[in-house]
């Protein structure tokens, strides 16, 4: 069965990577923009993974040696990313016994939770997701779509957030306000390019002018 998209909070979440390889670099290189602190515990470490350490001060942590159970105490979620089958079992067990959130690398039936192929710009984020079935497939899609976001989109959904209390205040029915940001989209979509907050101002107070 396909695997619903929740969009969670992650900012000060704890999350452990057990491995330290490729495809954990992959899983941290994505989760380290939306503020989560990662520990990573792996016999070794590759040399891209520790790079990001020094990208994100303050928000990684390293330790060198295998893992012990009581890593896996306390945090929010887990990612089983070595090349130890038996290891990534009793990661998946454990965490599962404890209701804490946990990716397996190797083995999709012991995953809670699958990693998305991701999408995002600024604040807009897609996760596509094979529901396991492929991620060759779902990597090839992400690929074709992620060229068709436009480029200001990402800035436009910053000031549209922006001027939103404004809106709220200004217009006191839900039809005129979703009137409001259909200008504001199709004007913007019109000039290809994010209007600026001065310019959604002005666009409020000319729909009470010409009213
Ligand atoms: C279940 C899941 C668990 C998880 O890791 O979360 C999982 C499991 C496995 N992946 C395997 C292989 C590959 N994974 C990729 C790529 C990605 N894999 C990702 C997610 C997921 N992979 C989760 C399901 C997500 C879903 O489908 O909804 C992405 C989206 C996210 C990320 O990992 O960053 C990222 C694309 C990111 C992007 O670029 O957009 C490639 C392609 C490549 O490397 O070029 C290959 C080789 C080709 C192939 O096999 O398809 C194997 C076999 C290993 C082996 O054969 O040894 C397993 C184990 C198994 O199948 O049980
Ligand atoms: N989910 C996915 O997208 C994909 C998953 N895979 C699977 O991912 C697995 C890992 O792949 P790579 O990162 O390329 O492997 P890798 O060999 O580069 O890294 C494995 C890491 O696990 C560490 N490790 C092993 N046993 C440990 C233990 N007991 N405690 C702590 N650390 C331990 C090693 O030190 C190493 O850093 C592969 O076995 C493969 O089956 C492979 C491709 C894609």
């Amino acid at each position: 069965m396909a695997y619903f998209p929740f969009f969670v909070e992650l900012e000060g979440k704890e999350c452990l990577v057990v491995g330290g390889g490729d495809v954990a670099f992959r899983k941290i290189r994505e989760l380290l923009p939306f503020g989560v602190n990662i520990t990573v515990v792996s016999l070794e470490i590759c040399e891209s993974i520790c790079n990001l350490a020094g990208e994100y001060p303050g928000q990684m942590k390293l330790l060198y040696r295998e893992y012990k159970k009581a890593d896996l105490e306390q945090k929010f979620f887990v990612i089983a990313a070595t090349d130890d089958e038996q290891c990534n079992r009793e990661i998946s067990e454990y965490c599962r016994q404890e209701k804490i959130l946990v990716n397996v690398v190797d083995d999709k039936e012991k995953c809670s939770f699958y990693f998305p192929s991701l999408v995002k710009q600024k604040d807009i984020v897609a996760g596509f997701s094979s529901g396991g079935n492929s991620p060759a497939l779902i990597k090839e899609l992400r690929r074709e779509l992620q060229g068709q976001i436009p480029e200001y989109f990402g800035q436009l959904n910053e000031r549209l957030g922006q001027i939103r209390p404004q809106v709220k205040k200004a217009f006191s029915t839900e039809q005129q306000r979703k009137q409001y940001y259909n200008q504001v989209i199709h004007k913007s979509r019109e000039e290809s390019r994010a209007l600026s907050v001065q310019e959604m101002e002005e666009l409020i107070h000319k729909s009470f002018t010409q009213s």
